[in-house]
């Protein structure tokens, strides 16, 4: 399992070691112990699959405010997306400063995101299942949106490059307001590992 660092601190790209012979692969999606061997502890309690019919499908951006917010550890395992983690914690050095990654079934890539960070996908197939882990149970109360295309956050989502003219949104993601108007209470600790 090979962990890379990204230019915001706590976010990982994780590429598990494939094991393939003549019937195909195997590889480990998830090991405590290598996690805390890099000292990052993380306790997951829930494992969550979404399945999405058509290309240009946009969930996000999402997060669960504190006391219930979630690290997420997520993956493709059908088709492929446009995964964007950006960082909403107030007084961060990395303050709204977003990465953005393609999780696919082929390259098997994963994205650690920390808590404190909201987090959305592009689909660029259709038929996309993506499963992912989280530390938090779900809180309908402190499940909170911004909007895709907040010119503040300013992601680039390349919808030109993938051929996507429109995304399909929720009808609550249509609503998700910018991150200014928005509940967010994330705030910089300043101790993340
Ligand atoms: C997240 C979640 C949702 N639900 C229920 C609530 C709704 O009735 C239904 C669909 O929820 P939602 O529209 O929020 O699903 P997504 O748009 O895929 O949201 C997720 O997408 C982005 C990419 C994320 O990172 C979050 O994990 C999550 O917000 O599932 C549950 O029962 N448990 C859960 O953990």
């Amino acid at each position: 399992m090979k962990i890379t660092k990204t230019e915001i601190k706590g976010l990982y790209i994780i590429e598990p070691t494939v094991y393939g012979d003549n019937r195909g692969w195997f590889m480990e999606t998830y090991s405590k112990k290598v996690l805390n061997e890099m000292g990052i502890e993380i306790d997951f309690v829930q494992d969550n699959h979404s399945y999405s019919a058509n290309k240009g499908t946009l969930r996000g951006i999402h997060f669960q405010n504190n006391p219930k917010s979630q690290t997420k550890l997520i993956r493709c395992t059908k088709g492929k997306i446009l995964d964007i983690a950006v960082d909403l914690r107030k007084g961060s050095p990395t303050y709204k400063k977003w990465i953005a990654v393609e999780l696919t079934e082929e390259n098997k890539k994963m994205l650690l995101i920390p808590k404190g960070f909201g987090h959305g996908f592009l689909t660029i197939t259709d038929n996309v299942e993506v499963q992912y882990k989280v530390d938090e149970y779900y809180s309908k109360e402190h499940d909170g949106s911004i909007k895709y295309n907040d010119p503040e956050i300013n992601i680039n989502w390349n919808l030109e490059k993938y051929g996507i003219k429109e995304p399909i949104l929720s009808e609550k993601d249509k609503k998700a307001p910018y991150l200014k108007n928005s509940d967010c209470n994330f705030k910089y600790q300043g101790d993340e590992k």
